[in-house]
């Protein structure tokens, strides 16, 4: 009893110091295979909101999205972790993320006793995309060369009434990575992105970034606890990170530098990885920071 009295206690200059401020937490896909894992993560957020603080989600859903492509019998190429996207690819990345994840989602939370309020970059005016330019070096000449990703978006401008009003009404956004463009097109953006961009337009104290690994991992496989934004041009130089994990420490670079006050890269199949990482001293995953001393 006495121990469970203590974990409370243990929390308290934590609830104190963080009630009313918001914290983005972006659910990747690959972190939301398991139901179990669902359920932990739904009751994790719908705590949040009990204590005071207001919790956004941005969800992913790459695995899912390259299953339904699969089942379609169409292929998915990446490129530095962005799926390349045709007008058949958006199509299916909009019908999977905003229609099925995002609405299970909102059903998890309302499981856990939470009212949440699905949406995507579309909805208010909350996200206006514009199409990603991505160069890669040829291996052979070394050249720059453009590469097309098709309708693969980044966020421009975020407008953030619609959340506003939302968490005002008791809400809980959940937002599904996709974006309109002025051009009247449909992009898709990396939910890593999504969420780095709606952080930053948030001011938000917290970005955590769910995924599937325990954090940032060296070359010898041991977690990097604490990183800053130079300490990632330098993994990214070294190649130790690569694939998806170099648009999720673009984000964490990106809303750090934008004031939000530190990113945590953590493991979204730990039972509630979310509440031991802030609750606890012992946290867990690796924390970006816009400089070490901070
Ligand atoms: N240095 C690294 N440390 C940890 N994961 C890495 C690293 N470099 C690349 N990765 C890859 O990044 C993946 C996480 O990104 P991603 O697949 O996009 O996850 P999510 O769907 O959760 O956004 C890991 O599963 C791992 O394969
Ligand atoms: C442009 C781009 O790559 N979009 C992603 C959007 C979903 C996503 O980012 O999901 P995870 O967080 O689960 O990886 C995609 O099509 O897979």
């Amino acid at each position: 009893m006495l121990a469970k009295a203590e974990v409370l206690i243990e929390a308290l200059p934590y609830l104190q110091r963080y009630a009313g401020c918001t914290f983005v937490v972006k659910y990747g896909g690959h972190a939301m295979g398991d139901p179990a894992a669902a359920r932990d993560f739904a009751e994790d957020i719908v705590l949040l909101k009990a204590v005071g603080i207001n919790p956004v989600v941005v969800h992913g859903g790459g695995p899912q999205i390259g299953a339904m492509l699969k089942k379609l019998g169409v292929e998915s190429t990446f490129v530095d972790g962005l799926r390349v996207t045709d007008k058949a690819t958006a199509e299916v990345a909009e019908m999977v993320l905003s229609g099925a994840i995002n609405k299970e989602l909102v059903g998890w939370i309302a499981q856990a006793g939470g009212k949440a309020i699905g949406v995507s970059g579309k909805d208010g005016g909350l996200v206006t995309a514009t199409k990603v330019e991505r160069t890669i070096k040829d291996p052979g000449s070394n050249i720059e060369q453009a590469v097309d990703l098709g309708f693969v978006g980044e966020p421009a401008r975020v407008d953030t009434t619609l959340i506003h009003t939302a968490v005002t009404a008791g809400m809980i956004p959940v937002i599904a990575p996709i974006g309109a463009g002025d051009d009247g097109h449909t992009y898709n953006i990396n939910a890593d992105t999504m969420a780095g961009a709606i952080a930053a337009a948030l001011g938000a104290a917290r970005l955590f970034l769910l995924t599937d690994v325990p954090g940032v991992l060296a070359k010898d496989g041991t977690l990097l606890t604490d990183l800053t934004p130079a300490d990632i041009a330098r993994l990214r130089d070294d190649g130790t990170i690569s694939g998806g994990m170099i648009p999720k420490l673009e984000t964490c670079v990106h809303a750090v530098e934008a004031g939000c006050e530190a990113a945590v890269v953590l493991d979204g199949r730990v039972p509630h990885a979310m509440l031991l990482e802030f609750f606890t001293a012992s946290g867990a995953g690796t924390l970006i920071r816009a400089n070490s001393a901070a």
